[in-house]
């Protein structure tokens, strides 16, 4: 996360006594992430981490999101809770935003993933696609192929300036994505941001899953084709497939995956790139003044969509078809 909302002593105690927590003994802004602000909260009962939720959250997504935290960890999904208020309520108000307050997870992320990390993902990520599959609520992937180009849009006039040609080489994605987008491959909820910040090991073992602001209804394949990106690049941006494979195997061992989705791999993947190449172009050159917030890199993207652009099939990411 990151903090854009300063909250004041006085405002949060009077948030925390809304709910049946104890009393308020230390918070502290978390400096990580860059979407919402977020606070580690502690009380004379336990730990919490309290959302503030920003500008690219739709107040009306928010209950998607919250009660979808509830049915995953219903399904036995390690994931936060949302704490509930004594009125009964998911959701507050704080220092004017929507704010909510979810359970504190156990564990810590991976900044370099081992192919056994890897393959716990991936077994995570199948399991919840399974565990959404009932889940009554939905929500448009608002980050999806028509999303982009608008997107694109807001940043264009500047693009050039991070990168030379980097405006016409996104319009050249754009148009083949456009083109070569699959159709009706199997969907259901996915977590849409699955990068290795939002995934929590104890000793190795996967102790659960975090941030689930972008979750959506969308192609389950897509949700793999982001975790390939985010997790199975090496610091120089080399693809490990080692990882990638281990990774499938993981995700496979849950839920196979059919001829349709094996074919689309690659150009999921092109597309999961473009994906966060905009969204940080975009951040790139629109950082708020005076947040804490440390804009993350759109080259690397760039350079991972390069990569996906040589691939002509999915037995290059290491899955046999
Ligand atoms: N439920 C939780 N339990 C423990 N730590 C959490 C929890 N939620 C968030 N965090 C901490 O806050 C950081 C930012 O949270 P995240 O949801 O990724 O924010 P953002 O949506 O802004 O990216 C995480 O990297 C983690 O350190
Ligand atoms: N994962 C995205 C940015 C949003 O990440 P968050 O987990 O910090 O909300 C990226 O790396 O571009």
């Amino acid at each position: 996360m990151a903090v854009y909302t300063e909250v004041s002593d006085e405002e949060l105690n009077a948030f925390i006594a809304q709910y049946d927590v104890g009393q308020l003994l230390s918070y502290k802004g978390i400096a990580e992430g860059v979407e919402n602000s977020n606070y580690l909260v502690q009380t004379d009962t336990a730990y919490f981490i309290l959302t503030l939720y920003e500008k690219r959250v739709n107040p009306d997504d928010l209950p998607f999101f919250l009660k979808l935290k509830e049915h995953l960890a219903g399904k036995g999904l390690s994931c936060p809770t949302p704490v509930a208020s004594r009125d009964g309520e998911l959701l507050g108000t704080l220092a004017g935003r929507p704010a909510a307050l979810v359970t504190f997870l156990q564990g810590m992320s991976v900044k370099r993933p081992r192919p056994e990390h890897c393959e716990e993902l991936g077994k995570a990520m199948a399991a919840m696609h399974l565990a959404g599959a009932d889940y009554e609520l939905t929500r448009k992937n608002a980050l999806d192929l028509n999303g982009w180009r608008p997107l694109f849009e807001q940043s264009q006039d500047r693009c050039d300036t991070v990168h030379p040609g980097l405006g016409a080489e996104i319009t050249a994605e754009l148009d083949y994505l456009e083109k070569n987008w699959p159709k009706d491959l199997p969907s259901g909820v996915i977590h849409a941001d699955l990068f290795t910040d939002n995934v929590f090991f104890l000793n190795d073992r996967l102790s659960g899953l975090i941030d689930f602001y972008f979750a959506c209804n969308d192609a389950l394949a897509y949700d793999i084709a982001i975790c390939l990106n985010a997790w199975c690049f090496e610091q120089d941006l080399a693809f490990n497939v080692t990882k990638a494979k281990a990774m499938l195997k993981g995700y496979t061992s849950v839920r196979p995956l059919t001829a349709a989705e094996f074919d689309a791999l690659p150009v999921l993947c092109r597309g999961a790139a473009l994906r966060f190449l905009l969204t940080r172009l975009y951040d790139w050159l629109s950082v708020p003044e005076g947040a804490l917030v440390t804009p993350k890199d759109p080259m690397e993207y760039l350079k991972k969509l390069r990569f996906h652009q040589t691939v002509d099939s999915a037995n290059a990411y290491g899955l046999e078809g």
